[in-house]
């Protein structure tokens, strides 16, 4: 674990039914710490009437109760339905309709799985919340997992500063790949389970379905296509369709490939360009959270290293301070497919989050 946490303090560990949290909880009950398990039902399911499976179904409840029954811990089912459809899924629709690509899970992460549940296993008694994020809380702070591939900091980034005092992830250390052996030797019922899909609310991350069944069609809305050069080449069904850097399903045929280099979600404009026309060296980073520095004028004038999505590699970067909320991050090398919406993610080299805020869009670009 990373951090060294006195015996009779109590855990309360998040359990989805998957393999790493049902891991994390061997771990800390071997460990021997007194551990409970707790999970939460935040979706129903109401996108279609299909059998198809979107997360905290029955199935995964049923199974992290039977892992808390292996491990003779108790376990709590906690409701959240409301909360994250009033502040997730709401979010998620509005900021397609807004032009934007947003990333619901960081916006859960600071607002339901590590805020409302972090709450919720205080009140239940618990001192601390595991989780089976890949990423590292090393003296309160965030870090960057060891499994590159799989790092998770990058959608913890905006979760409140404090909440790490009261936060682990016992499992940051470690690769998918060994956890899924150590599930396996551990005798963990679920070492075999799939992987949970992208987006956990959205039925085989079909997302364009799942906007039009949440807006009862109304996000369908033809609008033109048209190059950077003004140039009408095809008509698009809405801009929440699209996303910065898509190439497929433009259904245009021209003389070379065209790529999505901008929504203007105020004309029902998809803006398209040459695959060059996707690269900027700047964005502009609002509603900034800091994490591993004090006050944000510390971000002013530094260099860092930038991830603009969640499978990003690392940019370099300078950072300027605009306001109390918002920063410039000027690249050293142009970066490719910068999307609002999305979060830029500021890294110290040893991997310490320092902060993190939305990509603005429009005239930022
Ligand atoms: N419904 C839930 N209830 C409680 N905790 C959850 C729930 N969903 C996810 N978590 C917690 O958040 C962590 C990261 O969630 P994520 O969706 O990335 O799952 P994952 O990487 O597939 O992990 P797992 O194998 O544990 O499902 C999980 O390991 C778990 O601790």
């Amino acid at each position: 674990m990373d951090k060294i946490i006195n015996k009779n303090k109590t855990i309360a560990v998040a359990m989805s039914g998957g393999v790493d949290s049902s891991v994390v909880a061997y771990m800390l009950k071997k460990e021997g710490y007194n551990i409970i398990g707790i999970t939460m039902k935040h979706w129903g399911g109401e996108d279609s009437g299909d059998n198809n499976k979107t997360c905290c179904s029955l199935d995964d409840i049923y199974d992290a109760k039977r892992v808390c029954d292996d491990l003779g811990i108790s376990h709590y089912v906690v409701n959240f339905e409301k909360e994250f459809k009033e502040e997730v899924v709401k979010y998620f629709i509005d900021d397609y309709i807004n032009g934007n690509t947003p990333n619901p899970c960081v916006v859960c992460n600071r607002k339901i799985k590590l805020g409302k549940l972090v709450d919720f296993s205080k009140k239940i008694g618990a001192d601390f919340l595991a989780t089976g994020h890949y990423a590292k809380v090393i003296n309160e702070k965030l870090y960057m997992g060891d499994d590159v591939k799989k790092d998770q900091a990058y959608f913890l980034s905006q979760v409140k500063k404090d909440y790490f005092k009261s936060i682990l992830f016992p499992i940051g250390n470690y690769n998918k790949t060994y956890v899924r052996e150590l599930a396996k030797e551990l005798g963990v019922r679920v070492y075999a389970k799939k992987d949970s899909q992208e987006i956990c609310f959205v039925e085989n991350d079909d997302y364009k379905k799942f906007l039009m069944n949440m807006t009862d069609g109304k996000i369908f809305k033809n609008g033109e296509i048209v190059t950077t050069k003004g140039e009408v080449v095809g008509k698009h069904k809405g801009t929440a369709f699209y996303t910065i850097g898509q190439r497929k399903g433009l259904g245009i045929s021209y003389s070379k490939p065209l790529y999505v280099v901008d929504l203007d979600s105020k004309n029902n404009r998809v803006i398209v360009g040459d695959n060059e026309e996707l690269f900027r060296n700047k964005l502009i980073a609002i509603k900034i959270n800091l994490l591993g520095v004090e006050k944000i004028e510390e971000l002013d004038n530094i260099y860092c290293n930038i991830k603009t999505r969640s499978r990003d590699i690392l940019h370099r970067a300078k950072l300027k301070l605009i306001d109390e909320n918002k920063i410039e991050a000027s690249f050293e090398l142009g970066v490719r497919a910068i999307t609002p919406g999305q979060l830029a993610v500021f890294y110290r080299e040893d991997g310490l989050v320092l902060g993190s805020g939305f990509i603005e869009g429009g005239k930022s670009l």
